[in-house]
């Protein structure tokens, strides 16, 4: 699924604003956890990470939101996958670089490597799993302790078609968000509830861009952008 590029789209010149940690191209593999705001028809590095328990439905959400597709059979993701996709954000245009992590605890000494620096990262639960609640406040904690003093947070409650089964109350969940500054959406990957909602709360979250900076590099001019991903799902 391609994202739509607005015609009203911002034509405002900002400059490409890298932080040192940012400043690797955008090839160089997973030491590099990208995720870019394009904004005036300029890229706005932007890191931004998944970060979950294992089989909770994150790589279902990254690929519905990418590719509005769900897989019954997906596999496990091994060390991480990344995927990107451009949304309309106001007359601006945002493109999210997502880093999805494997929630295998063998993988979590990687997690770092992906959440640094990032501008926002989605801590996903499974609704129906009350363990899975509490290893995402785990995760919030390691963020909190590690992670970007700004960082974005935006929790997840994903299997929300299985409601029937649930073993978090979404009062449990909105009352943990408030307490940590979170964004909270009940999601389903499958039935594709609340998963553009997700995002886009993440991209209001995202400070604008501050017109009068002089940035250290060029703008880089984004002449279509399109929904891309090198996921192994779809
Ligand atoms: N009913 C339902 N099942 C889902 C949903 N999202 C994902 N699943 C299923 O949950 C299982 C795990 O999905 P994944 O997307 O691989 O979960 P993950 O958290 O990325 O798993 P790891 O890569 O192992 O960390 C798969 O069988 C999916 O089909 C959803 O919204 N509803």
């Amino acid at each position: 699924m391609a994202s739509s590029h607005p015609q009203h789209a911002s034509s405002r010149r900002f400059s490409l604003h890298l932080l040192p940690e940012w400043s690797y191209p955008a090839t160089c593999g997973p030491a590099s956890p990208f995720c870019s705001l394009v904004c005036g028809g300029f890229l706005r590095t932007r890191p931004s990470s998944f970060k979950k328990d294992t089989g909770v439905g994150k790589s279902s959400i990254v690929c519905r939101f990418v590719q509005d597709h769900f897989d019954h059979n997906i596999s496990p993701t091994i060390g991480a996958s990344f995927m990107t996709k451009t949304v309309p954000c106001g007359n601006e245009l945002h493109k999210f670089l997502i880093w999805d992590t494997a929630g295998q605890e063998r993988f979590h000494s990687l997690a770092p490597m992906y959440y640094r620096g990032s501008a926002a990262a989605v801590i996903v639960y499974d609704i129906t799993k009350q363990d899975s609640f509490h290893t995402l406040k785990k995760w919030v904690k390691e963020l909190k302790e590690h992670g970007p003093e700004n960082i974005v947070m935006a929790i997840a409650g994903n299997k929300c078609d299985l409601s029937d089964i649930r073993e978090v109350p979404l009062k449990d969940a909105k009352e943990y968000a408030e307490s940590i500054g979170a964004i909270v959406v009940e999601t389903s990957a499958k039935n594709a509830i609340n998963i553009e909602e997700l995002f886009q709360g993440i991209s209001r979250q995202i400070p604008p861009l501050d017109p009068h900076e002089n940035g250290n590099s060029a703008g880089i001019n984004i002449g279509n952008p399109t929904a891309s991903g090198t996921r192994r799902c779809c």
